[in-house]
């Protein structure tokens, strides 16, 4: 479970991003958030995963009241948590597998253990025959996929993603949303930020709205309001 009681974000700058924001997301759940640029989405993802600490109310995930986490203990919090970025954030002087390795590598875990869950994560994603390959050479829908590998690697139990698709044609973002619908049938909890609406709303999961750093929408979009 997730929830956040009356969490206000305000940067040094003094801008609000986040106002009095209490959602509860249950383990299992696959929710989107959207909300206009600048509405406070990527804020609410960095609270989630202990990138920034909210400047009033409290985040609660598993348990973990993430106030109380020391700065020593955030490496620790975040394998529970598998995070995808739009820019993938991948290692070009490096392959397709020891991109996806380096979670793992960095976890301690041994190289027969590590072979056999690379592959594993990139049987899921679709891309087996990559491993070698240096991710430059991949597309944009493919680079992706291995962000999304990278970020299941390690089983986490939350996945998280901000504008996952944003650089992609809606095709392919349909098919990322996909792989993030497959993951939560298998009791994954998904958080994934987009201000795609359209696409949002084809997913028919729950929605969050943020507007101005408010949640301002909580539910299932209705079918009458769908794009067909
Ligand atoms: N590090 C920061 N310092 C100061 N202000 C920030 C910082 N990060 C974000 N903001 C401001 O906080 C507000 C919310 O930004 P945030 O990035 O959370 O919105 P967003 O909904 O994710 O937008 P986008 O879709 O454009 O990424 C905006 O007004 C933004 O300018």
């Amino acid at each position: 479970m997730i929830t956040f009681d009356n969490v206000n974000k305000r940067y040094a700058s003094g801008q609000d991003a986040l106002v009095r924001v209490s959602l509860e997301i249950p383990s299992g759940d696959m929710v989107f958030l959207t909300g206009h640029s600048g509405a406070g989405k990527s804020t609410l993802l960095r609270l989630l995963t202990a990138i920034e600490r909210p400047t009033k109310g409290s985040i609660l995930v598993a348990g973990q009241n993430l106030n109380r986490l020391r700065n020593g203990q955030v490496p620790y919090y975040r394998r529970n948590l598998g995070i995808v970025f739009q820019n993938h954030q991948l290692l070009f002087d490096r392959s397709v597998y020891d991109n996806i390795a380096l979670p793992l590598s960095v976890a301690g875990c041994n190289k027969r253990e590590v072979g056999r869950r690379v592959r594993a994560a990139l049987d899921k994603v679709g891309l087996l025959n990559k491993e070698k390959q240096n991710p430059i050479m991949l597309s944009g829908g493919e680079q992706q996929r291995v962000g999304i590998a990278r970020a299941v690697v390690n089983k986490p139990a939350i996945l998280v993603a901000d504008e996952p698709t944003g650089n992609l044609d809606p095709k392919l973002s349909q098919e990322i949303m996909e792989l993030f619908t497959d993951f939560n049938a298998v009791g994954v909890t998904v958080l994934v930020a987009s201000h795609d609406l359209e696409l949002v709303a084809r997913m028919r999961r729950r929605v969050l709205t943020l507007q101005s750093g408010q949640l301002i929408y909580d539910g299932v979009p209705s079918r009458e309001v769908l794009p067909s």
